[in-house]
């Protein structure tokens, strides 16, 4: 059996109906076996338009509430989750941020973590849930809510399969992994099917968006696995491996 994390983003979950989609996905994977958390980002364009209405209220919001505000994005799909996962006959029992363990310094809109405990993400496992927890947050040493940057569920999932001991930490998104360019500007891009930490870096820091640089290097520190994949599909995406591990070791890469 695996201790799998499955993080998908906005455009995974953009929708009702995508939050089903993903839902079959995740209980197809408890199905297989393993044992599964879930990251989750917010539905589609719901943090800009949590921005936009913050902005047009008052065109200098205090950071506290900024955060306040854009923490609730990801508590409203990691709920509708847990209730798709929930229809489909399994137990999910969803944690935001702070519930989850994730403790962070003081920067808001830019918060960086601290230490992760996730007991009660443990727990809900042991008991044979699926956890679901908010990407993109955390709590600060004041308990305030913070969130750390855009992008930044990536990091969340890294750090909570660290914190769990995955055995892998998958990326799901709406193209089928890592590609050489773009995919949806450069047609003839090639997917990457393998690929070490320091190429994505280097990817990352020459402006390519795949992955948020800072989950890179969180994955790279504790070697951490990672895939790369859609959500659209079961493709192979793209592995991220630290050295000398043999990729197809790596559980659910079918
Ligand atoms: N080198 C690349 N390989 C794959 N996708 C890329 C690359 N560079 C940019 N992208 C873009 O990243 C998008 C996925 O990122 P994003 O929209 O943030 O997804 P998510 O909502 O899953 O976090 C893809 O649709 C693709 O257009
Ligand atoms: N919702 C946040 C966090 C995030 O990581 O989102 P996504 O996984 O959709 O890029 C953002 O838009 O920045």
């Amino acid at each position: 059996m695996a201790l799998i994390v499955q993080k998908y983003g906005g455009s995974s979950v953009a929708d009702t109906d995508s939050i089903k989609r993903v839902a079959k996905r995740v209980v197809e994977t408890e199905k297989k076996g393993n044992k599964v958390a879930v990251v989750v980002s917010a539905m589609g364009d719901t943090t800009d338009d949590l921005i936009d209405q913050a902005l047009s209220i008052d065109s200098n919001p205090p950071e506290r509430e900024m955060d306040m505000l854009m923490t609730a994005g990801e508590r409203i799909s990691m709920s509708l989750l847990a209730m798709a996962i929930h229809a489909e006959g399994s137990r999910a029992h969803s944690f935001t941020g702070q519930q989850a363990g994730f403790f962070t310094d003081a920067r808001y809109g830019a918060a960086h973590i601290k230490a992760v405990k996730p007991d009660r993400v443990k727990n809900a496992l042991a008991l044979g849930d699926i956890a679901i927890v908010a990407g993109f947050q955390g709590i600060n040493a004041k308990g305030d809510a913070t969130t750390l940057g855009r992008g930044g569920s990536d990091t969340s999932a890294v750090a909570l399969a660290v914190a769990l001991g995955a055995d892998i930490c998958e990326i799901y998104t709406d193209v089928d992994g890592i590609f050489t360019a773009d995919p949806r500007i450069v047609p003839a891009a090639r997917r990457i099917p393998v690929i070490d930490y320091d190429s994505i870096l280097e990817m990352a820091s020459c402006g390519s968006k795949v992955l948020a640089l800072r989950c890179v290097e969180y994955a790279q520190r504790f070697n951490m696995p990672l895939h790369v994949r859609s959500s659209f599909s079961h493709r192979p995406g793209t592995l991220v491996v630290p050295e000398g591990v043999d990729p197809r070791t790596l559980p659910n890469i079918d």
